[in-house]
């Protein structure tokens, strides 16, 4: 199951982290920008050429410290088709260097858009007799506001080789607007949420004992981690809202499980900006980065006792 190679990935570095590659213009170095801006007339290219070469610079120095990274298509989208094509060139060059790579494209639609969705980002369409994948990331995050229509085609999807991330509690200030409301059963919708991906991933399951449906809990709400940790045992963790949105190990610490298993952290802008705090001029960027990896998992590591699996 794609959670096993996820929990083998973890272990192997000893590190539950994922760092998010989340870049924006204003993120990468001046003399990145100078010199793409000076190849490419379309500023768009010369955009997504920043990005690409920003993400790959990263990636060489964190490839061997992290087991995964997390590219959020919207910071590619942002910059057109131009940067559309970095977010699969970033995608291929991180799983080039052995790393997981989490697709954070948080889908959710009717069933038959879910379905086109969830082909695009896991599965392979049909071109013309040939199925190729478009986007082969190795998980995916979904959102469940649609209910089973829309997470439906991406668990098929699955099959045993893709992992998805549906949202539960989101780490985000107003996620308890809509998330924290309690349903007729007595249940929050989040704690439903979680409770229906464990069910779903039933028919998914790990020899780690988790499952390849995950859910989303943001590092931010710490108690809710803990207590939706003990509510659905085999559900896999991806947790933001360390870092840059004021999170840290001990708040994440209650999604692991006694083997430090059943989660993973990420960490965007506290990684790939952490150049930028000091007056660096940004020559170093790519080693401040995995100097920040590298503090975030002795953080992590500290909280779960030294060791995981
Ligand atoms: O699904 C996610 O990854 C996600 C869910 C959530 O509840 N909160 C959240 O911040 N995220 C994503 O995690 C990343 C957090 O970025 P930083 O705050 O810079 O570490 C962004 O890519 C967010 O879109």
């Amino acid at each position: 199951m794609s959670v096993d190679k996820l929990c083998e990935k973890i272990i192997e570095r000893q590190n539950p982290s994922v760092v998010g590659l989340d870049p924006v213009l204003s993120y990468i170095p001046q003399a990145i920008k100078d010199e793409m801006r000076a190849a490419h007339q379309n500023p768009f290219e010369a955009a997504a050429q920043s990005l690409l070469a920003f993400n790959q610079a990263i990636i060489d120095e964190i490839a061997d410290v992290v087991p995964a990274v997390k590219p959020q298509i919207a910071f590619y989208e942002m910059y057109g088709w131009q940067g559309v094509r970095a977010y699969h060139e970033t995608v291929e060059y991180a799983k080039k260097r052995g790393l997981y790579v989490i697709g954070d494209i948080k889908r959710g639609d009717i069933g038959s858009t879910a379905e086109a969705y969830a082909i695009g980002h896991m599965g392979r369409p049909d071109l013309f007799g040939e199925a190729r994948a478009a986007f082969d990331t190795d998980a995916v995050t979904v959102n469940p506001y649609l209910g089973s229509d829309g997470i439906l085609p991406f668990a098929r999807l699955c099959k045993g080789k893709k992992m998805i991330f549906v949202l539960a509690k989101t780490s985000n200030q107003s996620s308890g607007e809509y998330q924290d409301q309690v349903t007729t059963s007595g249940e929050t919708i989040y704690q439903l949420a979680a409770s229906n991906m464990e069910r779903l991933g039933e028919s998914h399951m790990g020899a780690c004992g988790y499952s390849d449906v995950g859910i989303v809990v943001g590092a931010t709400y710490p108690a809710m981690l803990g207590e939706l940790r003990e509510r659905v045992p085999h559900t896999f963790f991806l947790v933001p809202g360390y870092g840059a949105q004021g999170g840290g190990g001990a708040d994440a610490a209650p999604a692991f499980d006694s083997r430090g298993l059943g989660a993973i952290v990420n960490s965007s802008r506290g990684i790939i900006c952490a150049w930028q705090k000091g007056g660096s001029d940004g020559r170093d960027f790519a080693k401040a980065a995995r100097e920040a990896a590298i503090r975030m998992r002795e953080d992590l590591l500290g909280v779960l006792g030294g060791k995981i699996g």
